[in-house]
């Protein structure tokens, strides 16, 4: 008799990040993870916006794998620099707006990571990057995008979802689709399929 592979849990509250396992046909629970992301960023502050990444990714994950013994969790955060500057979720339409005016005409970095948490030890962790080359956007494009895409939006970091309008802010983009949506998918399932969570 064959073991049940072990459980997985989604330590997000990402629409995306879920459909993404599920159109994998990865079977998982989601529970939001509870981390103060804003201490965690400041506390790294001068640490490379890769490792912050991944940093986030690990906290999400560790801060349900006690509650879950024996599961495998899997964290995942993605965050956006323009020249220089990260940028998070919009806080408000206003605020989205003063975003891609900043983004206008310049290259997103989109890094996405993910880690993989048993009980108390980090088992894997992964760090991908994205660019995403902004064309210049009026103020009228602007207000008709956000017409259209707020407060989908609002839940996004660079105030984008790729696979609605968004793809309408960009002149090119390099990276990996995945990476783009928020979770850098190829690497996590290989993880899974390692770990004995998925089958190889
Ligand atoms: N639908 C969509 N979401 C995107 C896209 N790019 C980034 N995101 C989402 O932007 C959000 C980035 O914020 P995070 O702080 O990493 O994650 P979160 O949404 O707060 O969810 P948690 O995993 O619970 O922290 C994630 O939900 C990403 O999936 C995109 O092109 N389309």
């Amino acid at each position: 008799m064959k073991a049940a592979p072990p459980r997985l849990i989604l330590a997000s509250k990402s629409a995306s990040r879920r459909a993404m396992l599920d159109a994998a046909g990865v079977p998982y629970e989601a529970i939001p993870a509870d981390v103060d992301e804003r201490a965690i960023e400041a506390e790294l502050s001068g640490a490379a916006s890769a490792e912050i990444a991944e940093a986030l990714s690990v906290a999400k994950a560790a801060a349900l794998a006690p509650a879950h013994l024996d599961a495998f969790v899997l964290g995942s955060d993605s965050l956006v620099v323009v020249d220089g500057q990260r940028f998070d979720k919009p806080t408000s339409r206003e605020n989205a707006a003063e975003h891609l005016r900043f983004f206008s005409g310049k290259t997103i970095e989109l890094h996405s990571a993910a880690a993989l948490v048993r009980d108390d030890t980090c088992e894997w962790t992964y760090t991908d990057l994205a660019r995403l080359t902004v064309r210049d956007l009026s103020d009228e494009f602007i207000e008709h995008y956000l017409e259209q895409e707020w407060p989908a939006v609002g839940y996004t970091v660079g105030v984008f979802r790729i696979e609605a309008m968004g793809v309408q802010l960009f002149g090119e983009i390099t990276g990996d689709q995945f990476t783009v949506l928020g979770m850098p998918l190829l690497p996590v399932l290989g993880a899974l399929r390692e770990h004995g969570v998925l089958q190889a």
